[in-house]
Parts: structure tokens; C-alpha cells; sequence
């Protein structure tokens, strides 16, 4: 009965899209030159496209709602990606979920009498009397799950359209999850822009997929303010971008940046001739060696923290010192411009400007009071040899004031502070390298005001340094940043944080807002349980996943005994080709150790794929991968191999690794090892 009768509004809904549709699509096309009209037909390409879409799938949920403020009878609102109206009745035909009223969609949970959401125009009161999740494919109602109904008890509990979509096989990208945000994800996806937003979240809990609806709500309530082409994101790697870069264009958002941190310096830095080391090189070391062997260059450690940021500063105020004039300019006998006049500039007028601006307002302002001066002069051809004179006196005045690239200021900066160690060989840099390279740009040149971030979204950001996010800081207008990670995933402690309060002492407390998410979506109850018996290794424990009730099939632990790995690998991939997992990731310690069983099992299994750090492409399927580089990334079924005591000691590193590739599956995991297992592994109850 239901459902027949949302097919019967589905079709009417559907009809007054096609009209909609058909008119914009039957407009004549304009290809002429004149820009007004042009931006008119990128209009209505942009309504033809979502119309589109929306004929296809219109909207993937219903609630019914009484305002207590309404005399009339309660309104149904159905809910879809693009709000659209009735170009007849002017009424709403379908609410975007972005909408302040959609909001009652995702935080009513079922157990409130009274909700209430806030409307441009104040708080708006009342009850809900039916929540109803509807999937529309290829415009076709398939299903409709009803998780709250007034008055009647539900067997699901509410749960049952969240674990169907949870239960679904993934491919190779990231997906909008607009149809079940959950209360938690809904709150920050809300949260003002007038405040940095901070996220530790534990493996699974959609941290990276809540960021990407965040911006897609921010450019929607914001939209006379934020811009898209004025946000970025930034992630750990081209692998991972690739994998999250549906979900913006699905929400309909388009021209956001999408970058590392590295490639976002490099470019800001405008200097052909510097070179990053690749990650996978600079990084294969790390983890490749036990951690008892692995030594982390001093330099390393002083480079992200805030002590060698505060050195650089001083070593930059001190060169500026050093390089400004500190005498009395003389245009010609008799003619003095005070070094005294000059000083009140630079710490009044001159005060905020970057050192180079400095430069330029200091030498323009003489020019003029060159042209003022040499009026003293009542013969012309004096005049224009005084004025000659004084131009070429000025230039070397202002000769010591180098013009230097960042690059040769941080190695003179290196030299001065007697880190000659420390110097970048022949302009490679380390990641570590490129905060301070920034920092001393900023100074010396400065930033055009116009170029600020509106807002600034860091993905993986427990492996962020104090001194790269101070830095990102400067360059955003207001406080508008959205910050996500799980120190327990912190992986490259060596480059990034301890503790969330490094990034939170950066702002005062009404600037910025922490939220800590603990419900897990990803995996199965049982992978969950398994990965959180895993972090009891920690010290510091951290919060445990909390899982969403999925069951699956139990976490298998391996023993070969007589199995050699390779059979194993292959054994396993084909069980689970035949229980139809899409994509599936076979874990190893080491890029070498992932090379070595993709080169001998890839004549079996043509399409799968080996991925490293310097990869740009994630295609789903079937992927060989260390597991520093599976950060981030999700798989149907994972195998971990080699997970022996000698390639996983119990230390934190080896505790953070295997936690990080158990909760990369969604499904399926299986453990297999040749000797005895890691002491991690706890494999009690499994
Ligand atoms: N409300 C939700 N409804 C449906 N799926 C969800 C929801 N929240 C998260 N997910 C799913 O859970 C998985 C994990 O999401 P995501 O990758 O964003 O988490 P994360 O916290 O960034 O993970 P990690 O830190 O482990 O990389 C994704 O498949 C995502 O679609």
C-alpha cells in the first residue's frame, strides 16, 4: 500500500520535472561572445543537468511534520540533493538537504515528542509524525523503509535502511551518504563557519565523507560569502584524493582544489629549480625498518615544531633588520631624507606589510620626494640631472635590500642559526622543509589578500605539523577550517601530532569547536571488535570504535603451517571473487613485500594492482599495497599478510599499522602468518 503509493507520487513528481526539463532542454543554445549571455547558457546547462539527475533519482527520503505554529494539517517534505520548486504553484516540490528544515530529517532519531530547527526567521517548533528513507534508481521507486512512524512500535528500531546501505558492496570511490547522515555527522556538517571546526574520529566514523558534505553545505548556507574556487582540501595523497573525488561532484560541487600539502607549497612557491623528495622514498626507510633500527633525523623533529617556527621568525626579523637601510638618504649635497622618518614608516605605515612591500613603499615614496625636492631647482636641465643623480643614489641605498628566492633565505637563515645540517641538498627538500619555506615567503613576500581561503578542510590531519597549520592559519579568512584525523591512525608520528591540543592551542576557545565521533560505519561488528582488542596495545588508550550492529562472517586468523603465501593469496582471492566482493586489498608490511606477491600472482589475476605513495590512481578492484599507503581507503575484503612478531613487534607503530589495515575492510578479513603471530593480535573470541 506504502509503496504503491510513493510509486503514484513518484510519477507525479516525475512529470512536473519532465515538463521543467523539456523546457530548459528546448531553449536555443547561445554560442555568441557576449559575456552576459553566456552566463546565462551556463545556467541553463547547469538546471538542465541537475534536472536530469533529478528525473533519475529525485529524492531518497520523506518526513511528514506539524508546525505547532501552523493551524493547518501536518506537511510532507520530500527530500533530495537539489531543492526544486513547482514552476506552477511556486510550492516546494522537492527540499535540498542542505535546508535548514532537512536538518529535522537527519537529527530526529525517533525517541523525541517535540523537535524543532532553526529558520531564517527563528526557531520553528513541532513533531514528527513519519520518517520514510525511499531509493530511487534509475527512476524506479526499489524500496521504502519506514524508521519512524507515529504511534507504532517498528520491528528495525530504525536501523534497518542505515545497515542496508552499510551492507552494500563498495567500488573504487568514495560516496555521498546524503541519504542517511546520522545525528553526530549532521551536527558538524552544520556547524558555522565562524569557527574551526576540530574532528577526532575513530576509523570508520565517516570523518572524510562528513568533511565533503560539510563544504557542500557551507556553499550552500554560506553562499553569498564562501566561494567554492576559494576552498581547498588538502589529503595525505594522490592515491587518496582520486578515491574521494566523486563525492563532491555526486552533491553537486564542483571547482573545489583538491591537493597535498606538498604539491599546494611547491606551487605557491613559484621556484622551478626546487624538488620535493618523493614520500614513498623519504617514507619507504620509516616503515620498512623496525622501529628499534629506525633513526629520525633530529632535524626531522625540530623542523615541524613551533620552537623552529619561532626561530625562523626571529632569524627573518633579523635579516630584515640587517638589510634595511639604517643610515640617513642623501639625494645630492645638502638634499637628506632622515633614517629617522624612514624607521617611523616601517614601524607605523609599513607595520603589517611583507618585507618586499616594504621595499616598494619605501622606494616609491622616495622617488617622490625626489620629484618634490629637485622643484628647487628652477633651471630644467638642472633639475633633470639632479633628479638622475638621485635616482641612481637611490638604487644603491636600496641595493642591500636583496631580493632573494624563499629558498636561498632559508638556507642563509640555516646558516645563520648554525644548521648547516639542515640544508636541503641542492634544493630537495624534505615535506619538513616546505612550512619554513612558506613561513619566510609570507614574510618576504607576502600574500595578495585577495587570494585567502575561504575555507580550508585538512583530511588525515593528525599527521599535520603546528608550524604547516599555523602557516595555513594566516592565509584563511577568519577561523573557517574543518580539521579531521584519529591519533590512533597516526602513523607518521614523526611528522605529525601527539595531541589534538597542538592544533586547538592555535585559536581561542570561542574560535573553535572540537567534536569527538566514535560510532564506526565502515566495518562489520566483528572487524570492529577485533581492530579495538588491537589498540588495548597503546599506552595511551584511545577511544574504542563503537560499532554500528552489523554482523558478518567471523575475522579469520591464519596459521600457514604448510601453505605458502602465495597459494594463500591466490586461495583467497578466489573465494572471495566468489562471494562477489568488489574491491579487495591484499596488505603487506613493506613495498617491497606487496611488489613481490604482485609480480608473481598478476598472470593470474591480470586487473589487480599494485599501490604505492607516489600512485595518483585507486581503480577499485583487486589492489597489492603496504599498509602506510591503505590509509584512508576502503575494501569489500582486506587479507593481511605476514602478520608475524617480527614484522609487527609489539611497539606503538606496529600496534597503529595493524589497526590501520584491519579497519580498512568493510566485509571480510582474514589474517594469515607464517611463524607466530604479532603479540597484537590478540586472537581470543575470533
Ligand atoms: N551516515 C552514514 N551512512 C552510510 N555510510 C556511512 C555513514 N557514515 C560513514 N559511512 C561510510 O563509512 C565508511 C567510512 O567513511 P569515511 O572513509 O568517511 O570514514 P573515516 O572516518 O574518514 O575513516 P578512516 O579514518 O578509517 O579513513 C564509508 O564507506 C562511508 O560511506
Amino acid at each position: 500500500m506504502t509503496f504503491k503509493y510513493e510509486e503514484k507520487i513518484l510519477n507525479q513528481i516525475q512529470d512536473k520535472l519532465m515538463v521543467q526539463y523539456e523546457a530548459v532542454k528546448n531553449k536555443p543554445i547561445y554560442y555568441g561572445d557576449d559575456f552576459n549571455l553566456q552566463v546565462l547558457e551556463d545556467n541553463r546547462k547547469k538546471r538542465e543537468h541537475y534536472l536530469q539527475k533529478a528525473l533519475e533519482e529525485p529524492y531518497f527520503g520523506r518526513f511528514d511534520f506539524q508546525n505547532f505554529e501552523q493551524e493547518s494539517n501536518k506537511e510532507t517534505y520530500y527530500i533530495g540533493k537539489q531543492g526544486i520548486n513547482d514552476e506552477q504553484t511556486g510550492h516546494l516540490l522537492i527540499t535540498d538537504w542542505r535546508a535548514p528544515i532537512a536538518s529535522l530529517f537527519y537529527a530526529f532519531s525517533g525517541s523525541e515528542e517535540d523537535v524543532y530547527y532553526q529558520s531564517p526567521d527563528g526557531l520553528v517548533e513541532g513533531e514528527i509524525h513519519l520518517k520514510r528513507n525511499l531509493i530511487i534508481r534509475n527512476s524506479e521507486l526499489t524500496r521504502s523503509v519506514d524508521s519512524f512512524v507515529k504511534g507504532q512500535t517498528l520491528k528495525s528500531g530504525g536501523d534497518e535502511f542505515l545497515l542496508y546501505k552499510l551492507g552494500e558492496q563498495k567500488d573504487n570511490r568514495l560516496r555521498d551518504i546524503v541519504a542517511t547522515i546520522q545525528g553526530e555527522q549532521n551536527n558538524i556538517i552544520r556547524h558555522p563557519p565562524h569557527q574551526a571546526v576540530l574532528i577526532q574520529g575513530v576509523a570508520g566514523s565517516g570523518k572524510t565523507t562528513v568533511a565533503l558534505h560539510r563544504l557542500a553545505y557551507l556553499l550552500y548556507e554560506y553562499r553569498e560569502t564562501l566561494k567554492a574556487n576559494r576552498m581547498i582540501i588538502f589529503a595525505p595523497n594522490a592515491v587518496f584524493l582520486d578515491y574521494i573525488s566523486q563525492v563532491l561532484p555526486e552533491l553537486g560541487v564542483g571547482d573545489i582544489k583538491q591537493t597535498t600539502f606538498a604539491d599546494w607549497a611547491l606551487e605557491t612557491l613559484q621556484d622551478p629549480k626546487l624538488n620535493i623528495i618523493p614520500l614513498a622514498q623519504k617514507r619507504k626507510p620509516f616503515f620498512e625498518m623496525n622501529e628499534e633500527t629506525k633513526e629520525v633525523s633530529s632535524f626531522e623533529t625540530d623542523k615541524k615544531s613551533p620552537h623552529f617556527k619561532k626561530q625562523i621568525e626571529d632569524a627573518l626579523d633579523l635579516l630584515e633588520k640587517r638589510w634595511i637601510p639604517t643610515e640617513d638618504f642623501e639625494a645630492w649635497p645638502g638634499a637628506v631624507f632622515p633614517i629617522t622618518q624612514l624607521m617611523y614608516w616601517f614601524e607605523h605605515d609599513f607595520q603589517k606589510d611583507s618585507v618586499l612591500t616594504k621595499y616598494e613603499r619605501t622606494k616609491s615614496r622616495l622617488k617622490r620626494w625626489i620629484e618634490i625636492e629637485v622643484k628647487q631647482f628652477s633651471d630644467k636641465k638642472e633639475q633633470q640631472q639632479a633628479k638622475k643623480d638621485a635616482m641612481q643614489r637611490l638604487r644603491s641605498y636600496l641595493r642591500k635590500w636583496k631580493k632573494e628566492t624563499p629558498y636561498h633565505l632559508y638556507v642563509q637563515i640555516l646558516k645563520n642559526l648554525k644548521f648547516e645540517k639542515a640544508i636541503p641538498e641542492k634544493n630537495q627538500l624534505d615535506i619538513e622543509d616546505l612550512a619554513p619555506l612558506i613561513h619566510i615567503q609570507l614574510y618576504w613576500y607576502g600574500i595578495d589578500k585577495t587570494k585567502k581561503f575561504d575555507h580550508v578542510v585538512i583530511d588525515e590531519a593528525q599527521d599535520f605539523s603546528y608550524y604547516q597549520l599555523s602557516l595555513l592559519k594566516s592565509l584563511t579568512r577568519g577561523h573557517s577550517f574543518t580539521i579531521l584525523g584519529d591519533l590512533a591512525q597516526g602513523i607518521h608520528s614523526n611528522e605529525g601530532i601527539e595531541h589534538w591540543d597542538e592544533f586547538i592551542s592555535l585559536w581561542q576557545a570561542h574560535q573553535c569547536a572540537y567534536f569527538e565521533i566514535t560510532k564506526s560505519y565502515r566495518s562489520t561488528y566483528e572487524i570492529i571488535e577485533f581492530s579495538n582488542r588491537i589498540l588495548t596495545h597503546l599506552e595511551k588508550k584511545p577511544s574504542f570504535a563503537e560499532p554500528v550492529f552489523r554482523s558478518g562472517e567471523p575475522v579469520q586468523l591464519n596459521h600457514l603451517k604448510n601453505e605458502d603465501s602465495i597459494n594463500a593469496i591466490k586461495n583467497w582471492i578466489k573465494t572471495m571473487q566468489s562471494k562477489e566482493m568488489r574491491t579487495m586489498a591484499i596488505i603487506s608490511r613493506t613495498q617491497s613485500d606487496s611488489e613481490k606477491y604482485y609480480e608473481q600472482l598478476k598472470h593470474l589475476f591480470p586487473k589487480s594492482a599494485l599501490l604505492g605513495t607516489d600512485d595518483s590512481q585507486y581503480n577499485g578492484g583487486i589492489s597489492f599495497l603496504p599498509v602506510y599507503v591503505s590509509k584512508g581507503l576502503e575494501f569489500d575484503a582486506v587479507l593481511i599478510v605476514d602478520a608475524d612478531q617480527k614484522n609487527y613487534p609489539l611497539n606503538p607503530l606496529s600496534t597503529k599499522l595493524l589497526y590501520v589495515a584491519c579497519t580498512r575492510a568493510l566485509h571480510h578479513l582474514t589474517i594469515i602468518h607464517q611463524d607466530n603471530p604479532s603479540f597484537i593480535l590478540n586472537d581470543e573470541d575470533c
